[in-house]
């Protein structure tokens, strides 16, 4: 996938980076201890930019490349004049850059079992980065607990946090910032590791974007660089059917809000048109509420495929207050089977009940979805709906988050959107996108559903499903983030207005092509 120059959005786990280290140092013209010197300054920029005035510095390294970048940290604040003390656990390999950067380092060494630290001194932490291999124990944690009234500036990672996965092994230190390197990593936004991490700085230490490239990383911040090029804008000659229609299925006449809520929320993303299919005993209660959106009766698999063929819905919601059961079985995979091309239907999202309605029948969902030609299916489960639908995977203590939300992907030949604070989504292709522009406030019932509605409004008007899933996300964490305390589902909608305004300008200067 192209991203913008300076986007700098892939995400690159561990293993990916070491990669990138490697291509690097063969490309030239720097070598490993080039990299780590680069490294390690970017971090005393940090420092002496952030924290003139701390008296004193305690620089924390452990026997790794994470440790020799903190040798270089204490050479430079040395240099600059600050007054620092240098912390040691364990012995660089000799030959290794860390060991270089040592033997350049001629400050005194202490053993990290005698660290102490005075109050309103800092903390450079670089113990562990991206090689930390188990929980941190003995004085390492110690040293946690030491550094926990202090403020810390980590190196690449806050030690404890795996940077694959964002889990604490053992305990880990709580960063005011953190200074990575070339690229985030998964750690620094899945939590809880996000929250261990501070601000994250990223620093250029030379590894260019030729590099970058050549490791293919699948995982992506999700920021609007990643879909702005594929976003939505009416033509000036549209009209309404041409700027997609969306069809939300309504539940039973007590349960009724939530398909109205997502209905909104789809004209409110540029649907042209949207309907609410209710069932006959729910009619009135629909259209007691409804005004700009239409209404249909749809009781039935006839129903449906009648609407299909009169009105020519483009995306469906399904899921939102509908109930469980053989109901949103058979309406998921009538609307499956239809073809997507020719003006066909372009996708589904399934959520909430339509999810659970799958529990023991994924593989019919993802034959379903799978046909070729068949419309796109996204699925938006949180972490309850996702475990009714790939127990096995979510039980896997070996995978993260990440990891999960593409398998599940791969399984059900569907775009997931693994909900959450640190919402994951994921395509079949292995793509895959983490969220983090979100906030509390967006844990409201109702809330889903209007993610939803916005989704199908993006499918509807002709966006690819990962895309169509990745911006959703980002709107509506934006949009909740944005309005703060006090927001319901129902404010949703509208809050969504300023946030998609601002969208269609910057995509009006994106270049075409
Ligand atoms: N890649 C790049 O582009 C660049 C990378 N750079 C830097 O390199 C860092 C990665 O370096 P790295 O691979 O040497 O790993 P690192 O984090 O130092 O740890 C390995 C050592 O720690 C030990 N150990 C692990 N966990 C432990 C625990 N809980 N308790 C005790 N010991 C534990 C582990 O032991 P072992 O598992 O082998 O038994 C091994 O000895 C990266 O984060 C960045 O800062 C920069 O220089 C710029 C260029
Ligand atoms: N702590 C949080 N921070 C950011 N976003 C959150 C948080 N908690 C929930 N969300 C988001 O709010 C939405 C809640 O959806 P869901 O769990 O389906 O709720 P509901 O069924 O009530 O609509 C999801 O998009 C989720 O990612
Ligand atoms: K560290």
């Amino acid at each position: 996938m192209g991203l913008p120059a300076g986007a700098n959005l892939e995400i690159l786990s561990p293993a990916e980076m070491a990669e990138a280290d490697r291509l690097a140092i063969a490309a030239g013209p720097l070598d490993g201890y080039g990299l780590m010197q680069r490294a390690g300054e970017a971090v005393a920029a940090v420092v002496l930019a952030r924290y003139p005035a701390a008296s004193r510095v305690h620089v924390l390294c452990g026997p790794g490349n994470n440790g020799g970048d903190g040798y270089v940290v204490a050479r430079v604040l040395a240099e600059a004049g600050v007054s620092v003390a240098v912390w040691a656990e364990g012995e660089p390999r000799a030959g290794s850059d860390a060991a270089i950067a040592l033997a350049r380092c001629r400050l005194e060494r202490r053993p990290l079992e005698a660290f102490i630290a005075e109050p309103g001194s800092l903390v450079v932490d670089a113990l562990y980065g991206a090689g930390l291999s188990r929980a941190l124990s003995g004085d390492a944690a110690r040293a946690v607990e030491i550094a926990a009234g202090l403020s810390v500036v980590a190196v690449d990672l806050p030690s404890g946090v795996s940077g694959e996965s964002g889990e604490i092994l053992g305990t880990a230190f709580c960063a005011a910032a953190t200074v990575t390197f070339a690229r985030k990593k998964p750690g620094h936004l899945l939590l809880p590791g996000r929250e261990h991490c501070g601000e994250v700085m990223l620093a250029d230490i030379g590894i260019r974007n030729e590099v970058i490239e050549q490791v293919a990383a699948r995982t992506f911040e999700n920021e609007p660089e990643l879909w702005l090029s594929n976003f939505p804008t009416p033509a000036v000659d549209t009209h309404k059917y041409k700027r997609g229609h969306v069809s939300v299925f309504s539940g039973g006449p007590s349960a009724t809000g939530a398909a109205r809520l997502s209905a909104l929320a789809a004209a409110r993303s540029g649907a042209g048109a949207v309907t609410v299919l209710s069932p006959a005993n729910a009619m009135q209660v629909n259209a007691a509420h409804l005004t700009s959106i239409m209404l249909r009766k749809a009781d039935t698999v006839e129903d449906v495929q009648e609407v299909i063929g009169d009105r020519r819905p483009s995306a469906f919601v399904l899921g939102p207050g509908f109930g469980i059961g053989d109901k949103a079985r058979d309406f998921a995979l009538a609307v499956l089977a239809r073809k997507r091309q020719d003006g066909g239907v372009e996708g589904l999202v399934l959520d909430a009940d339509g999810i659970t309605s799958f529990r023991n029948t994924v593989s019919t969902l993802s034959e379903a979805a799978g046909r070729p030609d068949a419309p796109a299916l996204i699925i938006t489960p949180h972490e309850g709906e996702f475990g009714r639908l790939f127990p096995d995977i979510l039980g896997d203590k070996k995978l993260s988050k990440l990891a999960k939300a593409r398998a599940a992907a791969a399984r059900a030949n569907a775009v997931i959107v693994y909900k959450g604070a640190d919402t994951v989504i994921a395509a079949p292709d292995s793509r895959a996108a983490i969220n983090a522009n979100g906030a509390p406030w967006l844990a409201t019932a109702g809330s889903g559903d209007v993610l939803s509605g916005i989704s199908a409004a993006l499918l509807a008007q002709g966006m690819q499903a990962f895309e169509s899933a990745c911006a959703a996300v980002w709107i509506h964490a934006e949009a909740g983030r944005r309005f703060g305390p006090g927001l319901t589902a129902e404010d949703l909608p509208l809050a969504l207005v300023a946030v998609l305004r601002e969208l269609v300008e910057a995509r009006q200067k994106v270049p075409i092509g």
